[in-house]
């Protein structure tokens, strides 16, 4: 039963994407720091000038001793506020925007503390009661970020744990008071935690479309090309890699002889092999109809060769079934290079195309390889 219902969320949502951030790509993470980033900078700017905006309506309704105390609370948050929010510009990596987000938590979390602390048993009555109400509005913020429900758990639990300080000052945790803004509270951090994981999911979603070969599962060329550039610009200036130009031989005449349908299955499993056989630091793609290229970083003249040569021999050894029951060999003629220092991916790209030429000249089924690393 339990296992029907995680199957069928599974396929409507991929639940483990949802419940933490670690299956998710560097890219998508850099791509979701942004999201939170200008989040936070949204909300500590807003909250920082409304915060400011509400001091003379302290002024007028709070007694001279509580407006004084609070009006500097609103400015040190306010500067507090400015100053995560700033940040939020210059931060970019996943890890640095969650702790953004905890500390303009904190720096809210603590305003409200501060505020009951002082106000006391005057926070109960008259205009001083909105002050009760903060936790639920950090917590009603919080719906506007992609959050994993991990991070919104930690989140919501960042906002609780003021609410349930504020409370043991005034008289315990099992006052009436107490357990209805548990109960409310509680509430919220669901709805936010839907909300967070809707969005997350819509975000998920929308970033594999753009991003991934709907057929292949692979990344697109787009995708590709930004991750070889990226790969190529985070290389050690005396590392090699190499890269690989795939074609699939005779297509067409797979296409002609047994459907579309069956071309695409042999697209689809060759895929498979080739992502089976790299390393997942290694870059792969589809460059265009039954053209991949794949990206090896750190690798040698011998190890791009063997690699090459083990993926041309796996095609060549791993027929796929048609759905007439024959059994269809499918080979691949592969155009390899390896880099040298300054080599451009264009210029990279353009030497293992005339490689699978070659290649493709002189039999197909073979791999050619010429090093351009000096
Ligand atoms: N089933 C299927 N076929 C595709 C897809 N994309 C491209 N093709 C087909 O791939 C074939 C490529 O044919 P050609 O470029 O003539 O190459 P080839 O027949 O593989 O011959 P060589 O490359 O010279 O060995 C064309 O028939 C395209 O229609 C796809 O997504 N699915």
């Amino acid at each position: 039963m339990l296992s029907q219902l995680v199957h069928s969320l599974n396929t409507h949502f991929h639940l483990a994407d949802l419940i933490a951030a670690k299956n998710h790509s560097d890219d998508f993470n850099y791509t979701r720091a942004g999201y939170i980033a200008r989040r936070v900078r949204v909300l500590t700017f807003s909250f920082a000038l409304l915060g400011i905006l509400w001091i003379p309506v302290d002024l007028a309704t709070l007694s001279g001793d509580y407006a004084f105390s609070i009006t500097i609370a609103r400015v040190v948050l306010a500067g507090a506020l400015l100053v995560i929010g700033l940040s939020s510009f210059k931060l970019r990596s996943l890890n640095q925007n969650r702790v953004l987000l905890g500390l303009l938590l904190l720096a809210l979390g603590g305003f409200y503390f501060y505020a009951q602390w002082v106000l006391g048993e005057a926070g109960r009555q008259g205009f001083a009661m909105g002050y009760s109400f903060l936790p639920f509005v950090y917590i009603a913020a919080l719906t506007i970020f992609p959050l994993s429900l991990r991070e919104g758990f930690v989140a919501g639990v960042l906002v609780l744990v003021w609410l349930v300080l504020a409370h043991l000052m005034r008289g315990g945790l099992m006052t009436t008071p107490a357990l209805l803004d548990f109960w409310l509270i509680s509430l919220l951090m669901m709805i936010a935690l839907w909300a967070q994981a809707s969005y997350l999911n819509l975000l998920l979603r929308l970033y594999r479309q753009a991003t991934t070969d709907p057929l292949t599962g692979l990344f697109n060329r787009a995708m590709l090309m930004s991750n070889m550039e990226l790969a190529i610009s985070e290389a050690q200036p005396d590392e090699h890699f190499a890269i690989l130009m795939f074609d699939l031989d005779y297509f067409k005449r797979i296409n002609d002889t047994y459907g579309h349908m069956t071309g695409d299955e042999v697209l689809r499993e060759f895929a498979k092999l080739v992502k089976a056989h790299l390393r997942p630091t290694d870059v792969v793609g589809r460059y265009g109809g039954e053209e991949f290229v794949a990206l090896l970083r750190d690798v040698d003249e011998q190890q791009a060769q063997k690699m090459a040569e083990r993926l041309r021999q796996a095609c060549e050894l791993h027929p796929i079934k048609t759905p007439g029951g024959e059994t269809l060999n499918f080979t691949t003629s592969i155009g390899v290079t390896l880099s040298g220092p300054g080599n451009s991916i264009q210029s990279l790209l353009e030497k293992v195309d005339d490689l699978l030429y070659d290649a493709k000249h002189n039999g197909r089924n073979r791999v050619t390889f010429v090093s351009m690393a000096a």
